[in-house]
């Protein structure tokens, strides 16, 4: 069984090598709903750009390896990002396909375990990856998520038009990790897109672990977010100072 790396697992766990883990950053969108003059991906958050804070984070965890996947027209954009250790793969038309290169580039030289995060969540906590990594001692998938707490309706035209139990509904969050061969064969027989590599995973019969995620590990979708963001990044800050 491949070990995640020693400097983001428990301190219990058994050492590894930062090398049975590698780490996919899917960058490629357009982030239409966010607006704004570039997309959010490369947008400045606190100073520097978004998908650096991400980078920073993932790299912070002690993962080794990273797969940035970027749109063909965002590449110069990435200069700054580029170091030992990161590589750029294209992105593809959909979430999917843009998982789907990263996890072919990655084939020619496998991982024991790969964590696959949205560019778009900067704010990732390492505690989260570690939750990740650690549960993937025990079950091939494992992801974050929140459970729902507020009621869940049905609406059209602004009206509610039926309720929806929220009873074992969770918001899904990433990174989401699997044994690399397993989520790699999930993904070259899944047909179609996903909402995320969990489904792919399911679709395939893999088994995947609920851990619990972080109000904080927020995915940068609209304007309004990186007011909230900024926020989140400023009070640990502070908190740092303390
Ligand atoms: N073809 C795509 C589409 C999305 N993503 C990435 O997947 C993450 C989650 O997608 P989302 O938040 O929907 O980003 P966008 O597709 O850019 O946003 P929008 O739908 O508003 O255009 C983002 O980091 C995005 O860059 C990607 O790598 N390749
Ligand atoms: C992968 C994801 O972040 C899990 O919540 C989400 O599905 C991405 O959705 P998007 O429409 O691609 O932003």
């Amino acid at each position: 069984m491949p070990q995640p790396p020693t400097s983001a697992l428990p301190h219990d766990a058994p050492a590894a090598t930062a090398g049975d883990v590698a780490a996919i950053i899917v960058a490629a969108g357009r982030g239409t709903r966010a607006g704004g003059d570039a997309p959010k991906q490369w947008q400045t958050l606190c100073g520097q750009m978004v998908l650096a804070h991400t980078l920073d984070a993932i790299l912070a965890a002690g993962i080794g390896r990273v797969v940035l996947v970027l749109h063909p027209d965002d590449t110069a954009r990435a200069r700054p990002l580029l170091r030992d250790g990161v590589t750029v793969v294209t992105g593809g038309e959909s979430r999917a396909g843009s998982v789907r290169n990263a996890l072919e580039h990655l084939s020619h030289a496998p991982p024991g375990l790969v964590l696959i995060h949205d560019g778009a969540r900067p704010l990732i906590a390492r505690a989260v990856i570690a939750r990740v990594l650690d549960a993937l001692h025990r079950h091939p998938g494992a992801a974050p998520a929140l459970p729902i707490t507020d009621a869940l309706w049905r609406g059209v035209d602004g009206r509610v038009t039926g309720t929806q139990a929220r009873d074992g509904l969770f918001r899904a969050q990433t990174p989401q990790g699997f044994r690399f061969h397993q989520i790699l064969s999930a993904h070259r027989a899944h047909q179609g897109d996903a909402a995320d590599d969990v489904e792919i995973a399911r679709a395939a019969g893999l088994d995947v672990a609920i851990v619990p995620g972080d109000d904080d590990n927020l995915k940068l979708t609209y304007p309004q977010d990186f007011a909230r963001a900024a926020q989140i990044l400023q009070q640990r800050a502070t908190q740092q100072e303390a």
